[in-house]
């Protein structure tokens, strides 16, 4: 077996046209998405995210506001730049790309940008409402891989779900929204005893650990729709989670780089021009 291989960036292209289409109808209203990212600091991956945060929202039409602050920026400053831009008219989404240098908590950041312009739905408000099902924004990671799992016409109603990996981001709305959907949902972690008998059981298997290449064949159940959300570099070489002999047994199978990546840039603009449109 082959698996078929979920394809984000044709993905994203195609959902980035709507958006563009959806940009302009606003625009008659006067009103034009607009979008401050925060880079502090420079880390060469996240100078990457930034730059196609960028481009994403030229395609889509909006307007951007890009602030690349010192890595030895302080809390209280960064701090002062959100206060601003929760009180600027023109923008309607930020974001705080992440990690932030140690001596920032992004607790604080994070809970400092004004809810409704909290695009990435990092903000302790929009988790709670995520977990009760009463959201305006998704976190953008996992709802890339929902839109991925309902283009294929994968539908997680009544299937094992395993989710590996348990962090704030990706880990735990992840399975949220799996969970949402109907699926039957384990997250396991670093602690988990017979993680790859567990693994086994899954329908659709997520792996979103950042080690290289840990999910191997064996952990894999035929025909299963296997979701890659590393992001690694091995010797320069960019990797996922997820070994590439993998597809040798799944059914479906994002790569990296082109399945997870470029859908989680995609889904920050829905939620901007959602932003927009409130
Ligand atoms: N404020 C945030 N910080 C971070 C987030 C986030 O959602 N919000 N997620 C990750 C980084 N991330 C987005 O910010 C991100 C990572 C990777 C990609 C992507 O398109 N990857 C490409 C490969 C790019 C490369 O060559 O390096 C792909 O998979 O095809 C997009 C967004 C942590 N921080
Ligand atoms: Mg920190």
């Amino acid at each position: 077996m082959s698996a078929i291989l979920m394809d984000g960036k044709a993905l994203s292209a195609k959902v980035r046209g709507k958006i563009l289409e959806e940009t302009h109808r606003l625009e008659q209203t006067g009103v034009r998405p607009g979008l401050a990212v925060i880079l502090v600091g420079e880390d060469p991956a996240s100078q990457v995210y930034v730059r196609n945060k960028e481009k994403a929202c030229v395609e889509c039409g909006f307007y951007s506001e890009k602030y690349v602050l010192p890595a030895e920026t302080t809390q209280d400053e960064l701090l002062g730049l959100v206060d601003e831009l929760n009180h600027n008219e023109r923008i309607h989404g930020i974001l705080c790309q992440l990690p932030l240098p140690k001596q920032i908590s992004e607790e604080a950041v994070i809970a400092a940008i004004d809810p409704k312009k909290d695009v990435d739905a990092f903000h302790p408000s929009n988790v709670g409402r995520i977990m009760i099902g009463d959201y305006d924004f998704l976190p953008c990671t996992p709802a890339g891989v929902m839109e991925l799992l309902d283009e294929y016409g994968i539908d997680p109603k009544g299937k094992r779900c395993v989710v590996i990996g348990r962090s704030n981001i990706v880990g735990k709305p992840m399975s949220m929204l799996l969970l949402h959907r109907h699926g039957t949902v384990t997250i396991c972690h670093s602690r988990t005893e017979n993680l790859a008998e567990i693994c086994r059981e899954a329908d659709i298997l997520v792996a979103a650990v950042g080690r290289a290449n840990f999910v191997t064949p064996d952990m894999v159940k035929p025909g299963a729709a296997v979701i890659d959300v590393g992001m690694n570099r091995v010797d320069g070489k960019l990797c996922g989670d997820v070994d590439p002999a993998v597809a040798e047994v799944a059914g479906y199978m994002t790569p990296v780089p082109g399945g997870v990546g470029p859908m989680t840039i995609t889904m920050l603009m829905k939620n901007t021009l959602k932003a927009a449109q409130k």
